[in-house]
């Protein structure tokens, strides 16, 4: 169990990043959905002890984060947004110096790097250089580095972002291999990827939580107030446009129907996001 108390984050420049965030976050699968600028990385960051949080307390499995940060580092595998990687650097060199900087000894490094390279599917590409691979070899070796030393607590802050569908799928697929004894955090605005992936989820918007909680707690408010129509509708919350067989469509959220052209929907954490967003700011559009 990962417990955050009143983290708050003010920059040098003003910007108030994170303001008084609480959470309390299961082991498994769970999602952190917010838009640009949100605070994700911020939360994340300071989760993984890269930076500290002007006040507040965060415990992990009993771990006092704050003040123990290399106890949690010991258990914590993280994949930041962008990282930089040595450009003459094979694959399993570059595994080897990770390993080596997180003090696991030579011989059971080398156990793990095979492993690890067989999970991300990287084994026939081990003595290529990282700095040539592609966009999702890339992430799979940011993957494979986040896993060694076998850690229980697990970030990835937008770990699907610029991926092709296969090795999107590909990247779930092992996510959901990881996340059964462990906690693995997964920061992206992408809805679909924590719809389909996590159970459990929080949502981030101007550096508060709007809502957590598993995946039906988040959805319920908008049971029985989500309607799709075919005419652009005039009364209730505007969600989103979408298009069914080439034709706009309209998301609204209403307590009646807002038309006669209307029919109820299930609502989807998508639904619950853009009803958030949409009090904050103009409605955003579906694609
Ligand atoms: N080093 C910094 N100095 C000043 N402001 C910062 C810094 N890093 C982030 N911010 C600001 O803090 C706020 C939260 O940024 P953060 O990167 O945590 O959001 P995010 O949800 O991860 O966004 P994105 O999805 O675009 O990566 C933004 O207003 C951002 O401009």
């Amino acid at each position: 169990m990962l417990t955050l108390n009143n983290i708050s984050k003010t920059y040098s420049d003003g910007t108030l990043a994170l303001n008084d965030i609480s959470l309390s976050l299961p082991a498994g699968m769970v999602g952190l959905l917010g838009p640009n600028g949100a605070g994700k990385s911020t939360l994340m960051r300071t989760l993984a002890c890269l930076q500290t949080p002007d006040k507040g307390q965060i415990t992990f499995n009993g771990i006092n984060v704050l003040a123990s940060a290399q106890s949690l580092r010991q258990q914590l595998g993280y994949l930041p947004q962008a990282f930089g990687v040595y450009p003459h650097m094979s694959c399993v060199a570059l595994l080897h110096h990770i390993a080596a900087l997180k003090n696991i000894p030579r011989p059971q490094a080398a156990i793990q790097i095979e492993e690890l390279l067989t999970l991300t599917n990287l084994t026939r590409a081990a003595g290529k250089r990282v700095s040539t691979f592609s966009g999702g070899m890339r992430q799979r070796f940011g993957i494979a580095q986040a896993l060694l030393g076998d850690p229980t607590l697990i970030i990835m802050d937008e770990p699907t972002a610029g991926l092709d569908p296969m090795e999107r799928q590909r990247l779930h697929s092992m996510l959901i291999t990881l996340s059964k004894n462990k906690l693995v955090l997964l920061s992206t605005h992408i809805v679909e990827d924590i719809e389909n992936l996590c159970p459990h989820a929080a949502i981030l918007m101007q550096g508060s939580i709007v809502d957590s909680g598993p995946m039906a707690h988040l959805i319920a408010p908008m049971a029985d107030k989500t309607w799709q129509t075919s005419r652009r509708p005039s009364t209730g919350l505007l969600l989103g446009e979408c298009y069914h067989f080439g034709s706009p469509e309209w998301r609204v959220y209403h307590a009646c129907a807002p038309d006669k052209h209307a029919r109820p929907v299930q609502a989807t954490l998508q639904d619950r996001y853009f009803f958030e967003l949409a009090q904050r700011e103009k409605p955003p559009c579906l694609s």
